[in-house]
Parts: structure tokens; C-alpha cells; sequence
């Protein structure tokens, strides 16, 4: 089986070209599960499969290594829109047009001599409502509200960017302890389909600094749906202004809350390598 390696900051993932693949009986949960194994595997933070679509220029599906399919993945999209573009998979429209579980979402690719530079994804609009994010038991918004975990109180913000985000602002990575509240926040009984957690620092009104545990992943060394959600936390705690640079451990995305609602992310998304996995034994 042909696949290729990609990363978005560090957030690296295995993709498959399926667009063309007839026989599409595959079970990529398992596959994700077998193919992300950093020991057995090739390994990545997910896997990626290029699919056709009958309402947009092509089909993301995304597969945590856990197995789970998370509706969305803001670093893997742009990855997927350079390989699509260079692989001359499909003529793309302008701007392209993406299907993910989160709908179809626009893409701008700058191109520079036939090169992708990077890709700006209109990742519409975050959604606040406690019930669609989804988060129990809590009034709107979901905004600097109290969680326990592990005998200590933390302030959080709810946002989904068609995954769900739990943004917590920190003083000090330091004083954190990032392994142990990171899965307790992702498993915590308030959010019935776990939820990607981000600890933010706030560097001034343009920055912000970003760690992030993922549902389904663990930690990352960067999470682009969690960059959105977490300026928009950053903004609806009035901490920044609506334009960020998020320096996350493998690198900087851009993202702005446009005054149209939607929130913009900017940044790339690089090639590995290629390869044939030739099969995984895991027991
Ligand atoms: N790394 C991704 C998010 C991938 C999905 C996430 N683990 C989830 O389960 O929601 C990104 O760049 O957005």
C-alpha cells in the first residue's frame, strides 16, 4: 500500500490517495491504528485519506492513531491541498473547496513558481453553543468556566471548530502538569465526545503561545483547529485582538476571527516522504 508522509508545523500525518481507488471497502479505523504506530507503524499524529466528492473538489477524511474520526484537522487540510494541487488529482476551482466532517471549507493556496507556499483555510465560523460543541451542563457561553480536575479548579473556554476545544490560559508552562491534566481534561465527564485540550500563555495582543493534548492523540507539536479555537478564547476573554500569531511547539500559524465571523488559519504544509507500507503486526 503507496502512501505518502506529510506534517503541518510537526503535526504529521499519513496519507492515502484513495480518489481513485475503486474498491473502497477499507476499514481506516483499524488502519489509522496500525499506520500511526510510532514503533510498528510509519507513524503519525493521524491519517489522512484523499477521497472524491460529489459537492466540492475532493474529501477529507481524518482518523485520530487511536482510531476515532474527528470531523476535522487544521493542519492535515493544508497538507491535503498542496498534494492535491501537485498531484494534479483534480482541477481544482478557485478557491478550492474542500468536504471534512466539519462541511466544506475554502482554501487559498499561494503559489509561487508552481511551488505551494501555503494555504489559507476559511474554517468558518466557531461554534459556542454548549450543547453543539458539545459540553454538559453548563449555561452560554461556555466562557472562563470552572473545572475540576485531579483536586485542582482550572477556568476554561468551550469552542468547536467542528471538533471540540478546551482552552484553559496558563501564567507559566512551568507550574503546569501538562501529562497527567491534559488526559483527564480529554476524558473529563463534561464533554461527552472528550475534547482537545490547549493550555495557553498569552505573550502580548497579537501572540499567544500554544500546548496542546489531543483527543485521540495525545500531544502534538501543533494542532490547527485548537490554534482557531483558542484565539477565539483568547478574544471572547477580551486577552487579544482578533489577528494572532500562535507559536506552537513545531512552528507559527496566523489565524484571524474575520469580521465576517469566520475564522481564518494561514500557514504549511510540507512533505516527509513517500512509501509502501508492506503490513503491521501488532501482537
Ligand atoms: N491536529 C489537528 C486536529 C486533529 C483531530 C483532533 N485530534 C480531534 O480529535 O479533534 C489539527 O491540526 O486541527
Amino acid at each position: 500500500m503507496e502512501f505518502i508522509k506529510m506534517h503541518g508545523l510537526g503535526n504529521d500525518f499519513v496519507f492515502l490517495d484513495h480518489y481513485s481507488v475503486s474498491d473502497r471497502d477499507v476499514d481506516y479505523p483499524e488502519l489509522a491504528r496500525k499506520l500511526c504506530h510510532r514503533q510498528f507503524g510509519i507513524g503519525g499524529d493521524g491519517l489522512a485519506v484523499i477521497l472524491p466528492s460529489n459537492v466540492a473538489d475532493a474529501r477529507m477524511r481524518i482518523f485520530n492513531p487511536d482510531g476515532s474520526e474527528p470531523e476535522m484537522c487544521g493542519n492535515a487540510i493544508r497538507c491535503f491541498a498542496r498534494y492535491v494541487y501537485d498531484q494534479k488529482i483534480v482541477i481544482i476551482s478557485d478557491p478550492m473547496l474542500v468536504e471534512t466532517g466539519a462541511g466544506i471549507l475554502k482554501l487559498n493556496l499561494f503559489i509561487k513558481e508552481g511551488q505551494v507556499q501555503g494555504v489559507q483555510v476559511d474554517m468558518g465560523e466557531p461554534i459556542l453553543r454548549a450543547d453543539l460543541i458539545p459540553v454538559l451542563g453548563v449555561g452560554e457561553p461556555v466562557v472562563g468556566q470552572p473545572i475540576e480536575v485531579l483536586g485542582e479548579t482550572y477556568m476554561y473556554t468551550a469552542v468547536s471548530m467542528g471538533n471540540p476545544h478546551c482552552v484553559i490560559f496558563v501564567e507559566d508552562f512551568s507550574t503546569l502538569d501538562f501529562d497527567r491534566v491534559g488526559p483527564a481534561l480529554e476524558k473529563h465527564p463534561l464533554f461527552p465526545r472528550k475534547t482537545n485540550v490547549e493550555f495557553i500563555q498569552i505573550n502580548s495582543p497579537q501572540e499567544i503561545t500554544m500546548k496542546v493534548w489531543e483527543r485521540g492523540a495525545g500531544p502534538t507539536l501543533a494542532c490547527g483547529t485548537g490554534a482557531c479555537a483558542s484565539t477565539v478564547a483568547a478574544i471572547l476573554n477580551n486577552k487579544t485582538e482578533r489577528a494572532v500569531t500562535v507559536h506552537l511547539p513545531g512552528g507559527d500559524l496566523f489565524i484571524e476571527w474575520g469580521p465576517d465571523n469566520h475564522v481564518y488559519m494561514t500557514g504549511p504544509g510540507a512533505y516527509v516522504f513517500k512509501g509502501e507500507w508492506l503490513g503491521t503486526q501488532l501482537s
